[in-house]
């Protein structure tokens, strides 16, 4: 069973205006409101690929009431601690340019914290969590470094979408992937990517540093897989960019999703990059039509 962690979930107010003008009344030309949060993502497209998983986080107040009932609709296996604050509003604006207001997230008590943590209890060996996205502030800065400590000592596996100081501490723990886009592995490493030679030999040193696949998200310029023994590139397909909110999640879905059916590193590629451009040619996170739509498009190959 696939788990999908998300601590600081969020609806996604996605408004969209030509172009923003600051210090006047801007009139939107549309406005969407989506279940958001890296880890439900990171679910609706597993669902969508067929694989079994449940999401699990915090979730409160009137806002926590929408993604619940959203989720619900989706038919999304969901199990969510209930928290007394209000879960966050992410807004993000498309006009001449994209623009993200990511809030910091609601405050978790002591107590809700104790429930969410017992729910690891449940994990088998084999288990696969996916952990994702931003640690609300009033959780440590070390909670997803704890977690893995739990999920370890059910002899599960974990893969991890965060960046910073955070990834670098849980690589010696053997992640079967990191995700990190080619801006958060430079920053990594205090550096400045400018070529794909480049991009492969600091995904080569997170393979050294501990984590089993390293899969490197380049938006429209595609992707590169380093594994131990081999590194695969490929661009994206061309398309027109509706939404890529998410792109990010779904391939890392794709991958994780494949990988822990076939552990097949190149198929589990191949679904990451379909997945990863099927969301971001859609308004929302990609449907399964919209992926099958583009996976012939996807060419890898060795570098
Ligand atoms: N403009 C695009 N055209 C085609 N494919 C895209 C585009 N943007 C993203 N993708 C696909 O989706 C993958 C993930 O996107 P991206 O690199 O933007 O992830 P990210 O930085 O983690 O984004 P986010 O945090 O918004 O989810 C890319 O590697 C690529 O395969
Ligand atoms: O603030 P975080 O947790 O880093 O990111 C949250 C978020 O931007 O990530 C998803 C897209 O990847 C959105 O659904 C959501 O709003």
């Amino acid at each position: 069973m696939i788990y999908t962690v998300t601590l600081n979930p969020s609806i996604d107010y996605v408004v969209q205006l030509p172009k923003l003008n600051l210090d006047e009344v801007n009139r939107l030309e549309t406005s969407y409101k989506f279940p958001g949060g890296k880890g439900i993502n990171v679910s609706r497209i597993l669902r969508e690929l067929g694989y079994a998983n449940q999401a699990w986080g915090f979730l409160g107040g009137f806002t926590g009431e929408f993604v619940s009932d959203k989720l619900n609709q989706l038919n999304l296996d969901s199990h969510f601690t209930k928290i007394a604050d209000d879960t966050r509003i992410n807004v993000k604006l498309k006009a001449d340019q994209e623009t993200e207001l990511n809030a910091a997230g609601p405050k978790i008590t002591k107590a809700e914290k104790q429930v969410f943590v017992s729910q690891f209890d449940e994990l088998k060996e084999n288990d696969v969590v996916i952990f994702s996205g931003s640690v609300p502030s009033s959780l440590p800065k070390t909670f997803y470094f704890d977690l893995i400590q739990k999920v370890k000592e059910r002899h599960a596996e974990y893969a991890v979408d965060t960046a910073g100081e955070a990834l670098k501490k849980t690589l010696p723990t053997h992640p079967v992937v990191v995700k990190p886009n080619n801006h958060e592995l430079a920053d990594l490493f205090g550096v400045e990517l400018n070529s794909l030679a480049e991009i492969k030999k600091y995904g080569q040193k997170l393979i050294a540093m501990g984590a089993q696949n390293v899969m490197i998200s380049m938006a429209g310029d595609g992707g590169m897989l380093v594994t131990k023994d081999h590194c695969y590139r490929s661009a994206a397909p061309k398309g027109t960019v509706q939404n890529s909110v998410g792109a990010g999640d779904s391939m890392l879905a794709g991958f994780t999703g494949t990988f822990d059916a076939t552990h097949d590193p190149v198929e589990s590629f191949r679904y990451g990059l379909a997945c990863g451009s099927a969301t971001a040619f859609s308004a929302d996170i990609a449907t399964k039509a919209k992926i099958d739509e583009i996976l012939p498009q996807i060419k890898i190959e060795e570098f």
